[in-house]
């Protein structure tokens, strides 16, 4: 088990994308600590998910894009020409807003990653869904359907097991965006449960529109606000003590 460590693993330098001539991020810098939850909050548009696909090269699968500036990951640079994209999306690995399984059974919609990594042993992939299934909170909702649709289940299990997908490549980083807006409050609980106790052997970066969830699970938050970073530190002090009037102005219901 890893505990917080106050190490960094991601560092953005002065980032700018530019989808077309419009410019989504408007220099970002930020350093994201190993272990923790970070939150990134703010209005519609502000370039929070934009900012979130920057740390596993995803917009590079959106057309017309140009990016400036540097984020490392571990202390390597992810837009060099040597960066294998694959590799960075297996050890950055990403959750979205609506459940997106595959049209497959449970079990192999958590074990795709390693076979597709050309694991064979039966056996070892076996353990590993289980393990990522249980990680997910989510073992005892399946257990006994494993070999059926995961389209079959609940909207929260989905996520879950999507979750569980994610955890069975070994990622370092999960990057979640907007996980729960799609699901029931009691389904989003559960998540934010499981996210916490994830947080010993994971880091998190999570897109909500929820203050009340970034403020119950997350250790950091960044509020962000028309492609500027505006502010980002303790959670616990953004909500309660924030030093830019515009976070306060949208923590506190003024706009957004
Ligand atoms: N694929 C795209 N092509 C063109 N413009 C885009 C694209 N994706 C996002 N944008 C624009 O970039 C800006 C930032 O969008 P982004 O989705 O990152 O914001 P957000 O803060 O995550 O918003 P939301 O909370 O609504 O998801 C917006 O003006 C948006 O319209």
């Amino acid at each position: 088990m890893r505990l917080s460590t106050n190490e960094t693993i991601i560092e953005s330098n002065d980032i700018h994308l530019y989808y077309g001539k419009k410019e989504a991020l408007k220099g970002i810098s930020m350093e994201i600590q190993r272990n923790e939850i970070t939150a990134m909050i703010g209005p519609s548009g502000c370039g929070k998910s934009t900012f979130l696909r920057t740390i596993n090269r995803m917009n590079d699968l959106i057309p017309n894009v140009t990016i400036t500036g540097q984020v490392k990951f571990q202390g390597e640079d992810i837009y060099s020409p040597n960066m294998d994209t694959v590799e960075l999306r297996k050890k950055v690995g990403m959750v979205f807003q609506q459940p997106n399984p595959f049209p497959f059974s449970v079990f192999d919609n958590v074990a795709y990653g390693l076979r597709i990594a050309g694991m064979k042993d039966k056996k070892k992939i076996e353990t590993i869904v289980v393990e990522s299934l249980k990680k997910a909170a989510v073992w005892e909702d399946v257990k006994d359907k494993l070999h059926d649709s995961a389209l079959a289940l609940s909207g929260g299990q989905q996520q879950r097991v999507c979750i569980a997908r994610v955890l069975a490549v070994e990622p370092e980083i999960i990057l979640l965006d907007e996980p729960t807006s799609a699901l029931d409050p009691v389904s989003s609980g559960k998540i934010e449960n499981m996210l916490l106790s994830l947080k010993d052997q994971y880091t998190m970066i999570m897109v909500t529109h929820n203050m009340q969830q970034a403020s119950r699970i997350s250790d950091k938050t960044a509020f962000f606000l028309e492609g500027h970073l505006i502010e980002y530190g303790e959670t616990r002090q953004i909500f309660t003590n924030p030093q830019k009037k515009e976070t306060d102005d949208y923590i506190s219901g003024r706009f957004g």
